[in-house]
């Protein structure tokens, strides 16, 4: 109890001043409540002059709100998304009119738009307008103090909004007016309405650049803030009931904006929501393996007709691949139609580039890219039917799964009914379509993750990217999304590429792996002969066998890392080459073994770890590079095996495999 006291009571030097300091923001405001003569509140603010500045005020800061916007947006997306020299300075003058005093500000716009300033003759000699004295200063000067809000809190919410989103809405075909109309603003909208709302606020309560730069006239420039300084001179508690509402304006504005700079309502509601339970995994006769389950959802313009071998999945047709890419990835690409290629290669390899490149989405690599018998070289992202799964999904927050999901077919202009059924019917064959009204945040990760892969599927590519699509599952899931996904790929008529760092998946998913080292192809081919013969140690160990290097010399290997293995294999003198061999080919003993194998090392158990039903032991060794062996949990339990304890490991020479380096 005591403990539960010491840690929630925060210390004196800091709660002291911090009530201070709400103290001192609070008092004024008493003040105001304290002093207002509330009998004659409704005659203050009815008071033919009170009325008139209000009117003034709305048509003031409406304008000025208007005005920013029109200025203000533009602006905040020229600054978060377009890289120019001088963007640091551009900003620094956005955000000038905000720390300027107003006063200054008012004498600033007076030299620049005044009758004697820089752009002031100009515009009353072109087109009449005299801005100082007139109702249109006013709103020029609230505009000038109050943008800065809007674009500042606008180029935030751009600045923070992924640009995933907008790259996976090219790559289901939507063009850059209906991204930014769809995804982008949509997505940023909290930040624009903060923005707006404190714009406006700010517009309303302007007072220093107005009077200096637009005066103090009645029915014209003359808005609230400034009745309340004439007020106050004559009338104070007409002033005080006029500062009441100004107070009540503003203090509505920041109760309505509440939450809205930390999250959308919608996000918030959707964490209070119970988790949802991730379904049980599809049984093979659920599976959509039947040709009637295989069908394309109803297509009244493209009617297919479904047939035993999954055409109606195919789009109609089945699209080859061949690219070449050069930049950054220099490599030539060819694939029959239905292929699945697993891009693996360590980090930084260029497996991310490779796939821009083929969406058309990176200066740093260009892909020339053939799909059957279109050259779509030359087309922009959304034109060239690729559609991109990103690492995390990139679903749209604000919409929901069916809504994700049809999205590429509305894009494509398919009707809204079809789109949907449609994509209600690609949301069922993926085992997701009772969650079709969920958004995105009510989804577990492999509901998420399947409702992307619907949605990539339903907008009908010719080539689908996949980036690390199960790396955020946990095992168990991961081994049900697998399931679909090999499922789905099996009847997709384009070529997939899957970038991973999953061994399981490279094989089990893919028709052929694709090793990249700086971003060249190190090996492609089948997963058998990757898995036998891997082209570098950094395959070999992904694929979970062990990998030494070495040279070759009098009948062995000397390895790079210290130590010799015998072989079988005779190789000349001086060949660079690689050993490998399988975990499983790893012999663990307490005693030195008796007998003939020659490479026999001592070693110390460093690491156990469990693979489905079999053990990973990694062995430490002063003599020989770390070895990895796999056994049975019983041989393990004979053996005593822990971590610590000192064993002997050996190898047959008929047990490893050499590649040649
Ligand atoms: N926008 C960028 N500007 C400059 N260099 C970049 C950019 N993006 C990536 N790179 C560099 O290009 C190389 C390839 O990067 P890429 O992201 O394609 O690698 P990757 O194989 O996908 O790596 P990982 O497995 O870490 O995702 C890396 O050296 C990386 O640092």
């Amino acid at each position: 109890m005591s403990r539960f006291r010491t840690r929630t009571r925060p210390p004196v030097a800091l709660a002291l001043p911090a009530l201070l300091a709400v103290a001192f923001l609070l008092l004024p405001l008493i003040g105001i409540l304290t002093r207002t003569q509330w009998s004659e509140l409704g005659e203050h603010l009815t008071s033919p002059g009170v009325v008139e500045a209000l009117r003034l005020s709305a048509v003031v800061s409406l304008w000025a709100l208007g005005l920013s916007l029109v200025l203000g947006v533009p602006l905040a997306w020229l600054l978060a998304r377009v890289p120019f020299k001088g963007k640091a300075l551009v900003r620094s003058l956005v955000l000038l009119p905000m720390v300027l005093p107003p006063t200054v500000g008012g004498v600033a716009l007076l030299l620049g738009f005044g009758r004697r300033g820089l752009l002031g003759p100009w515009l009353e000699g072109t087109f009449g307008i005299t801005l100082p004295f007139h109702t249109s200063g006013a709103v020029v000067a609230a505009t000038f103090v109050a943008m800065p809000f809007l674009v500042i809190s606008l180029e935030g919410a751009l600045g923070g909004l992924k640009q995933s989103y907008e790259e996976t809405a090219a790559s289901l075909g939507a063009s850059q007016v209906r991204v930014f109309f769809t995804v982008t603003l949509p997505m940023v909208a909290p930040g624009l309405i903060a923005g707006a709302a404190l714009t406006w606020a700010r517009a309303l309560g302007e007072f220093g650049a107005t009077i200096t730069f637009a005066g103090n006239l009645p029915g014209t420039t003359q808005t609230l803030p400034l009745q309340v300084y004439l007020l106050l001179q004559d009338q104070p508690e007409a002033a005080t009931s006029v500062s009441l509402l100004l107070l009540a304006v503003a203090m509505g504005v920041l109760i309505a904006l509440r939450g809205r700079w930390t999250g959308t309502p919608a996000d918030r509601k959707a964490a209070e929501l119970p988790p949802v339970a991730e379904e049980p995994a599809p049984t093979a006769a659920a599976e959509p393996s039947a040709p009637a389950k295989l069908a394309e959802p109803a297509e009244p313009a493209e009617p297919t007709a479904p047939d035993a071998s999954g055409a109606a999945l195919r789009d109609g047709g089945r699209w080859p691949l061949h690219a070449t890419v050069t930049g950054f990835n220099r490599l030539t690409l060819d694939a029959e139609p239905g292929t699945t290629i697993a891009v693996v290669g360590e980090n930084g390899a260029g497996k991310t580039t490779l796939l821009r490149a083929l969406l058309g989405l990176t200066p740093r690599a260009h892909a020339e890219l053939r799909l059957g018998d279109t050259d779509v070289t030359a087309l922009p992202p959304h034109k060239r039917q690729v559609a991109w799964v990103p690492q995390d999904g990139a679903l749209f927050p604000h919409l929901s799964a069916l809504a994700n999901t049809a999205y590429g077919l509305r894009a494509r202009r398919v009707p809204r009914a079809e789109a949907r059924a449609r994509a209600q019917a690609w949301l069922d064959r993926l085992g997701v379509g009772h969650l079709a009204h969920r958004k995105p945040a009510q989804l577990s990760g492999g509901q998420a993750q399947r409702v992307a892969l619907a949605r990539a599927l339903a907008a009908r590519p010719r080539l689908l990217l996949l980036d690390e699509p199960l790396a955020a599952l946990d095992q168990t899931t991961r081994a049900r999304v697998r399931h679909t996904l090999r499922i789905h790929l099996a009847e997709f008529g384009g070529v997939c590429l899957i970038v991973t760092h999953d061994p399981v998946e490279a094989v089990s998913l893919a028709d052929r792996v694709l090793v990249l080292a700086d971003g060249q192809t190190l090996q492609d081919a089948p997963p058998v002969e990757v898995t036998r013969h891997p082209r570098s140690p950094w395959v070999a160990r992904m694929l979970g066998r062990n990998a030494w290097q070495g040279t070759a010399s009098e009948g062995g290997l000397a390895l790079a890392a210290g130590g010799r293995l015998v072989l079988a294999e005779e190789l000349p003198d001086g060949v660079p080459a690689l050993a490998i061999i399988a975990p499983e080919a790893v012999s663990v003993h307490r005693e030195r073994p008796a007998g003939s194998p020659r490479n026999v090392w001592p070693g110390t158990v460093r690491e156990i770890t469990a693979l489905g039903s079999r053990l990973r032991v990694l062995i430490g060794s002063a003599e020989a590079p770390d070895l990895v062996a796999e056994i049975t949990p019983d041989a393990a339990a004979e053996l005593g095996l822990a971590d610590g304890v000192r064993v002997w490991t050996s190898v047959k020479a008929t047990e490893i495999t050499l590649v040649r380096l």
